[in-house]
């Protein structure tokens, strides 16, 4: 944190001065009443005037300093919030896919969102206090110190003894605000997900269900927020009410040394800088643990990864000839999938997996292209074990059809070539073999025309059929495709599956249709039983060998 708040110097010190200025109207204020007060011991009519022109010319200025100090503090806050979020943003868009999968999609809206703005709202507001504070505090020690020693250590050691009362309670203020977080993360993931299943909860009448299920999450993290709330706040009032038993010792104090040696402005004006010691001590402390529990929350959001790209992630993704997979056993928590699985896929070949539902088809794709590697046993390609290979040179050689497509709002060309340039024939070539083009001759503005958001002016075989140009057009080493036939009528199905089978890549794909005198072109068949991984030849496989 301290490092993003002195990133930009000059702004850190046009902010500290815009905090700290206040401090001038705030003696000058004191003084002038201390002036004024002390008119009632000498009678002095000459000196209510002058008392009266200096609170005039304190108010103004008060008003003045003001106006300034908000000038050199609001961009600051500005530009660090910003900062923020879009290093939180950058740090999202920059893990693998490793590290991004271990939390759900939402989370990472909640951080962004929920979380950034209760910084935004708390953190500077706590900030200035607490430099404000500080800054009031150490003047009017200061000037304690001419006006009375005896007092000025006594505030002193008075205010490491309310420090560590506020201490005491930052463990719980940081806790309860991670609670608010994790449920602000939870009640994003909710929404989110009621929003994605609306059709089906109204299609069925359970819209009353779930809106009672929001209803108790938005409840729990209002308790949260209040509870967070109503701590901080007893926190402040308990230390206020410390406040007053000291004010009432220093008026104690102050009055018996008044028979002494003090006239009115001194005693006034004592009685001023010693309040104001008070205030920052009891008052702003809590506010230290507002704003750590604030930095804590934006800490973690900014820390580097843990489990990013790892340091044994040295070597180049290149498959000449053969994938070996030997014992390879993995499981979800204590839920095995794959154990003790052997296989070696050769290069060019087109394989086509299969396996009841659950076996673990989709997991064997993430095994092969490193989204998980918390697994026993070895993929080597061609003798490299796959964790040692970089996640952005596999990335750049493997392409993925899923059958959840991922569409921008921009034109059907930069869809496809994601903003990469292609010659002009490979862009022909795979817009034909997905069978894009009678679906761009229907469009006005054929490869111009704008996609909406996520393809809703498109069916979802012609987001299908995008989604494969998108891959063949890479030209991949490796091509990974999990049930992309599904939503294309039979000719469509068999013109692309077709496409992929002609390909002059690998293949690695999950279907369930079968398409006669297409189907039969894929040169082996994996199936997953029980955990094992069993190769057929096409023949086999039909005769019947393989188990569906
Ligand atoms: N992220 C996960 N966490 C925990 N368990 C999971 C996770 N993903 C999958 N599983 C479980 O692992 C097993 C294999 O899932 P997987 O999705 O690989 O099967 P599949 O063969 O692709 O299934 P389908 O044909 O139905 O898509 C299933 O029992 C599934 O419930």
């Amino acid at each position: 944190m301290k490092e993003l708040l002195f990133r930009n110097k000059k702004a850190f010190t046009r902010y500290l001065i815009g905090c700290t200025i206040l401090i001038t109207e705030f003696v000058l204020t004191n003084y002038a009443i201390a002036r004024l007060v002390g008119v009632v011991q000498t009678k002095d009519l000459g000196g209510l005037s002058r008392g009266l022109v200096l609170g005039l010319v304190s108010y103004i200025y008060a008003a003045l300093v003001f106006i300034l100090s908000r000038h050199l503090r609001i961009g600051f806050m500005r530009d660090t919030t910003l900062l923020i979020r879009m290093e939180a943003f950058e740090k999202i868009m920059t893990k693998t896919m490793r590290s991004f999968n271990k939390k759900l999609r939402t989370e990472y809206i909640s951080n962004l969102v929920n979380d950034i703005n209760t910084f935004e709202g708390k953190y500077f507001h706590a900030l200035l206090n607490l430099i404000f504070g500080f800054t009031i505090y150490s003047v009017s020690i200061l000037i304690l110190f001419y006006l009375d020693v005896t007092l000025a250590l006594a505030m002193v050691a008075v205010s490491l003894f309310v420090f560590g009362v506020s201490r005491s309670f930052q463990k719980k203020t940081i806790r309860m605000q991670e609670e608010v977080q994790r449920s602000n993360e939870k009640y994003t993931v909710n929404i989110a997900n009621t929003f994605s299943g609306l059709e089906i909860l109204k299609l069925n009448r359970l819209e009353d269900r779930f809106l009672l299920q929001s209803m108790k999450e938005t409840d729990r993290l209002e308790r949260r927020k209040a509870g967070y709330n109503v701590f901080t706040f007893w926190q402040q009032r308990f230390s206020g009410f410390l406040g007053t038993i000291i004010s009432i010792l220093i008026i104690y104090y102050v009055i018996r040394r008044a028979g002494t040696s003090y006239d009115l402005t001194r005693l006034m004006f004592t009685v001023s800088m010693a309040s104001s010691t008070i205030w920052p001590i009891t008052e702003i402390m809590p506010l230290f643990n507002v704003l750590k529990s604030n930095a804590n929350i934006i800490e973690r959001i900014l820390a580097p990864d843990e489990d990013g790209q790892k340091e044994e992630e040295v070597q180049d993704y290149v498959f000449k000839d053969r994938i070996e997979i030997r014992d390879l056993s993995f499981a979800y928590d204590e839920r095995p999938v794959l154990s003790r699985a052997s296989l070696t896929l050769e290069k060019g070949k087109k394989y086509l997996l299969k396996g009841a539902s659950g076996a673990g088809k989709s997991t064997f794709i993430n095994l092969l292209s490193k989204v998980y590697d918390n697994y026993e046993g070895e993929i080597r390609v061609d003798g490299v074990d796959l964790r040692t290979i970089r996640e952005e040179s596999f990335n750049a050689s493997a392409s993925f059809i899923y059958q959840d497509v991922f569409l921008f709002e921009d034109t059907i060309r930069n869809n496809i070539e994601l903003y990469r340039s292609y010659p002009e024939k490979d862009l022909e070539k795979a817009i034909a073999c997905s069978g894009l083009t009678s679906l761009l001759a229907k469009r006005p503005l054929g490869l111009e025309e704008a996609i909406e958001e996520n393809g809703r002016n498109l069916s979802g075989g012609e987001r299908q059929r995008i989604a494969i140009a998108r891959a063949i057009i890479r030209n991949p080493v490796i091509l990974f495709a999990d049930e992309v036939t599904s939503s294309l009528d039979e000719s469509l199905g068999r013109l692309v599956e077709d496409t992929i089978l002609s390909l002059d890549t690998t293949v690695i794909a999950i279907s369930h249709r079968f398409y006669r005198g297409v189907t039969e072109k894929y040169d082996a068949v994996i199936e997953i039983v029980n955990g094992t991984l069993q190769l057929f030849t096409m023949e086999e496989y039909l005769r019947g060998e393989g188990h569906e």
